[in-house]
């Protein structure tokens, strides 16, 4: 399977943050159609059967809960990442993993140690709003962010101003968000009723040891 990707391969970016004086320095881009619908195809079956996809337990308002999603994070030995309360020590990476890798960091101009993966079964399993903001990330981290199946809404939100932008992620697209997103902005991938088939999506991110 050839995964290197390259900006002649036909495949198109939008900035979904809006150019706006007062927030120049955040910046989420969507690139579209960077994997083809085999490699697509391929790829969410491989993810779907070879990785292991854990529910965990996460304690909100002192209730315990089952996360609305099912979730895996891999990466580099000590790239252990802590989110939610949940403490994940990483899996070894696996071919897949790393191709689909060499593909965001060729995209993003940017390394990556580890991928936390999120698998939402149907519309009913979601992500609430949250920025990407623990100390083990960094200051202005770049998250590189892969999708593969169903297409889901994803909305970002001014911290400040609530703007809200909605987009929706497609299939063998990648979104990159850098600068000031995490610090200014939250996101979510809110649930519906008008989404009946799998999603699986790849965070790639840098954790700082
Ligand atoms: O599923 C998505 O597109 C978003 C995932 C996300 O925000 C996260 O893993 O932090
Ligand atoms: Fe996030």
């Amino acid at each position: 399977m050839d995964l290197f990707v390259k900006p002649s391969d036909g495949f198109s970016v939008e900035e979904l943050i809006p150019d706006d004086k007062s927030d120049f320095a955040s910046s989420a881009k969507l690139y579209r159609s960077v994997f083809d619908d085999e490699q697509c195809r391929t790829l969410f079956n491989n993810l779907a059967h070879s990785i292991a996809w854990e529910q965990r337990e996460i304690t909100l308002f002192g209730k315990r809960h089952l996360q609305p999603r099912l979730i895996a994070w891999y990466g580099d030995g000590g790239a252990s990442y802590t989110y939610s309360g949940l403490k994940l020590r990483p899996r070894p990476w696996v071919v897949p993993l790393m191709e689909i890798k060499t593909a965001c960091e060729a995209v993003a101009g940017a390394r990556f140690n580890g991928v936390l993966l999120n698998q939402y079964r149907d519309g009913n399993d979601a992500m609430g709003w949250h920025s990407d903001n623990e100390t083990e990330l960094g200051t202005n981290p770049t998250i590189a962010s892969v999708s593969f199946g169903a297409s889901r809404r994803f909305d970002l939100r001014h911290k400040r101003t609530k703007e809200t932008i909605r987009s929706w992620l497609p299939n063998g697209s990648i979104l990159v968000m850098s600068g000031q997103t995490q610090t200014d902005w939250v996101h979510q991938v809110p649930r519906t009723k008008k989404v009946g088939d799998a999603r699986i999506n790849l965070t790639f991110r840098w954790v700082h040891a």
